[in-house]
């Protein structure tokens, strides 16, 4: 699916491009590639800044994911090197992680936080993670992660029964359904501490929350209404300081504040 989506976001946005600039007209900044101006703004950024700092782990996870057909869907480097300084800021030490696929994410926190930090981290498919898993083995981080194969909801209703656990996580990483990301936060509200610190990915859904519902393609749309509701959500949500980013495909930074 996810192939798809990158398929259909070029085809669509070469094609229209393409149109528009045949007319003669500045093309509207929905056509740009990516979020930034162009895509050798956003290679010089990664090529300058990203890359050579990434840790050697990473890059080798990047490498075996990929060839996977849904390669696209792992967290952009450049959102990745943002949430290991948001690690490091906060020093996090108990962490909570919601969409694994092959563990990019994953292991860029495991290597930020201490030798005796933990993750709680759930994918509905252990499938993709035993992709990333000899890498995160060889990287000596393995003992700081709990994976669990689940859907997230029970996961999260099962960690909040215990009253040990409210206010006791440092930071969330949200990555999976998007339907359910004003569920999980509801829930994260509870289980992070105050201070501590929730990531939302791809809260610009490709770009397409800033396109109109009748010019949005089909695959895109579910996405695009979900993330439009959430974002309405989160920006009027008291709980929480905001930081709305644009990196990768856009992450939204909430810390709790009560
Ligand atoms: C975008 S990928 C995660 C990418 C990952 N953060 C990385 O950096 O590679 C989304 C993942 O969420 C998982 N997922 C989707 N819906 C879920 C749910 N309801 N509960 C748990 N996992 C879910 C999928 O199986 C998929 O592996
Ligand atoms: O279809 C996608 C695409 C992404 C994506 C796009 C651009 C980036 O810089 C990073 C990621 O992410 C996805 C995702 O997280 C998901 O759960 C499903 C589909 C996609």
């Amino acid at each position: 699916m996810l192939h798809q989506f990158i398929t259909l976001k070029n085809l669509l946005s070469s094609t229209r491009l393409k149109s528009t600039m045949e007319k003669g007209t500045k093309p509207p900044a929905r056509f740009s590639k990516g979020l930034l101006q162009t895509e050798e703004l956003y290679n010089y950024v990664l090529e300058t800044s990203v890359y050579p700092r990434e840790p050697e782990p990473l890059r080798e996870i990047r490498d075996v994911t990929a060839a996977h057909p849904r390669a696209m869907m792992s967290t952009a480097p450049d959102a990745g090197q943002f949430m290991a300084m948001l690690l490091k800021l906060v020093d996090a030490k108990k962490t909570i992680e919601i969409g694994v696929f092959t563990g990019y994410s994953l292991l860029l926190t495991a290597l930020a936080i201490p030798q005796d930090g933990k993750i709680i981290a759930i994918d509905m498919n252990r499938e993709a993670y035993d992709i990333g898993l000899p890498v995160i083995k060889r990287a000596g981080v393995e003992h700081k992660i709990n994976f669990i194969e689940s859907e997230a909801l029970p996961v999260l209703d099962q960690l909040l029964q215990d009253s040990r656990n409210d206010g006791s996580f440092d930071f969330a990483f949200v990555d999976a359904d998007k339907v359910n990301y004003w569920n999980y936060h509801e829930r994260l509200m509870k289980l992070l501490k105050v201070g501590g610190i929730a990531v939302y990915d791809n809260t610009l859904w490709i770009g397409s929350v800033a396109m109109p519902e009748d010019e949005t393609p089909e695959i895109l749309k579910a996405g695009r209404q979900a993330t439009l509701e959430l974002n309405k959500l989160l920006a009027g949500d008291p709980r929480v300081q905001l930081s709305h980013v644009p990196l990768g495909d856009g992450i939204t930074i909430c810390r709790r504040v009560y």
